[in-house]
């Protein structure tokens, strides 16, 4: 598991390391690993140009003392001192060394630019000249690294209020913070890379967590010798109407190709018509009144893509949540839950499956505002509705009460076409079906459906039934099993 952390958590446990240690140590260690990574990029360190954004704390701190290292190993390393004060220490090294204080902001010339303005104490937005400096580093040829966070991203929440860094390479130190794995911060990380300062016991919690592929393989169910198909899991799926098949054929997809044992179909005649032409895998009940009695055994329901909003939709979505086994509602049975709550009243666990137009109507609050805020409102959602939600978009979060927030980093902005919302639930649906809880099911669901947004898409537009397809193919991967 990936885990990361608030900027409040953080300080808290380096204050608890750093009472154990002579002063100093931590910066040295975060300095020692900054400059090794400003290496790296650079290949030849030898007569290279560096320039060190240096902001007025620690985070300026630390790159004064990686560009003295710098500057030691024949770089040319400039400062631009953009704070009403500089960490005097790390100055003093860094012109002991040979490094200099640029008159003027030389970044446009430097072959790397160490951002070192702010880190975990940023407040707000950017202030000048910081916010000139950032843009500037953005538009330069040279390549960016930031140190600990980008600054301009809020680290504990990855909200972004104005100007912001964007770096090739983001070097954290300790641990993972938060707005390093939450859009709108992700999108301006690079490649995250960790430096070790020994802060590992001393850590709460964790505020968030990231799913990796060995964590996903063990919670991936797979069929053993026992298994038959009622017990791998059965799935029903109340999707679809005569006006909207195609989510009914997405979702049973997404269903069947993430492992469920069995799909039961029940809907209307157009999409049973559809259903029926794609998957005859699936077991459908066409429907005359909207009514689950004939369907069968499920071990799970999902409800919703494509339903419809009207008197018909409403009294199948109220039959299947008074059923006794978890149901993930996704679309037109969103729509229905916002406008009656009576509905979610029920004891088996719910799992919810909004984009932020969804969850707008469900919690009241602009889309925008969820957008920039996604963690603050799909945690209050949670609360407020006492279920497991799910919150789609360019990174996905799922929050359960009292658990930290999964946050999915696999899927692709190729996915951001109509359709992959419905496979989406499709997956999710199966995996619970399959036994997992909510909490799993929604963050396992998202991984894989993100890997198979991925293996569909390979740098060019993707089909919705594309990224059904490529589920089979994500979960080999996860398994780490080699291709035919
Ligand atoms: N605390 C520790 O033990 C360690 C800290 N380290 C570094 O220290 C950083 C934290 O240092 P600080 O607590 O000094 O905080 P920062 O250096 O992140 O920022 C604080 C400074 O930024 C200014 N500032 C805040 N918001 C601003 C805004 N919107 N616009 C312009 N200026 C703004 C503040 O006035 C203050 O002077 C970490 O991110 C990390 O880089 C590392 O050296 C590892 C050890
Ligand atoms: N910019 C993006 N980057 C990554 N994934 C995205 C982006 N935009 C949308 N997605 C993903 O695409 C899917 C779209 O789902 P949804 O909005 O329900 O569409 P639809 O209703 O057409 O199926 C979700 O899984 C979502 O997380
Ligand atoms: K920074």
């Amino acid at each position: 598991m990936k885990t990361a952390y608030t900027a409040d958590q953080i300080r808290h446990a380096e204050r608890t390391l750093m009472a154990r240690l002579p002063e100093g140590t931590l910066m040295q260690r975060a300095a020692h690993g900054l400059a090794a990574a400003c290496a790296d990029l650079l290949g030849r360190v030898y007569g290279r140009r560096v320039v060190l954004l240096v902001g007025s704390g620690d985070n300026g701190g630390d790159a004064l003392y990686a560009g003295e290292r710098l500057a030691r190993r024949g770089a040319r390393v400039e400062a631009v001192l953009a704070g009403s004060k500089t960490h005097e220490a790390g100055l003093r090294a860094f012109l002991d060394a040979g490094g200099r204080v640029a008159e003027q902001a030389a970044v446009g010339e430097a072959d790397l630019i160490v951002d070192g303005l702010v880190g975990i104490g940023v407040s707000g937005a950017l202030r000048e000249p910081y916010a000139r400096l950032a843009e500037e580093a953005n538009t330069a040829h040279g390549t960016v690294v930031a140190v600990d966070v980008p600054s301009g991203v809020d680290a504990s929440t990855g909200q972004v209020a104005g100007a912001a860094v964007r770096a090739r390479v983001t070097v954290t130190m300790g641990a993972y913070k938060t707005g390093l794995l939450v859009d709108p911060g992700a999108a301006h990380t690079g490649t995250v890379e960790l430096v070790d300062i020994g802060l590992g016991p001393f850590l709460p919690d964790p505020d968030v967590a990231a799913l990796t592929r060995a964590d996903v393989e063990d919670l991936l169910p797979r069929p053993g010798n026992e298994s038959d198909k009622y017990r791998r899991g059965v799935l029903g799926v109340a999707a679809g109407s005569d006006l909207y098949t195609g989510a009914a054929v997405l979702a049973v997809g997404g269903a069947l190709r993430a492992g469920a044992g069995l799909v039961r179909y029940a809907g209307t005649h157009e999409p049973v018509q559809q259903v029926r032409a794609h998957w005859p895998e699936a077991v459908i009940t066409p429907l005359d009144r909207p009514s689950i009695e004939h369907v069968g055994r499920v071990q799970a329901w999902l409800l919703g893509p494509g339903l419809g909003t009207g008197d018909w939709a409403h009294e199948l979505a109220a039959r299947v949540l008074a059923s006794d086994v978890p149901v993930l509602i996704d679309a037109d049975g969103l729509t229905l839950v916002a406008r009656d709550r009576s509905l979610l009243r029920r004891r088996a666990p719910v799992l919810i499956t909004p984009h932020a137009g969804e969850l707008s109507r469900l919690i009241g609050v602009s889309r925008d505002d969820i957008e920039a805020a996604r963690l603050e409102h799909v945690r209050r959602a949670a609360a407020e509705l006492g279920v497991t939600v799910l919150l789609k978009g360019s990174t996905t979060v799922v929050a359960e009460e009292a658990r930290p927030v999964r946050v999915n980093g696999t899927g692709t902005s190729w996915l951001a076409t109509g359709g992959t919302g419905d496979v989406l639930s499709g997956v999710a649906g199966a995996l619970l079906a399959q036994g997992l809880g909510c909490y799993d099911a929604a963050s396992v669901g998202a991984y894989l459906h993100g890997l198979a947004g991925r293996l569909a898409a390979r740098g060019a537009p993707l089909t919705s039934a594309g990224v059904a397809t490529a589920v089979p193919e994500a979960i080999r991967s996860v398994h780490g099993e080699p291709r035919p």
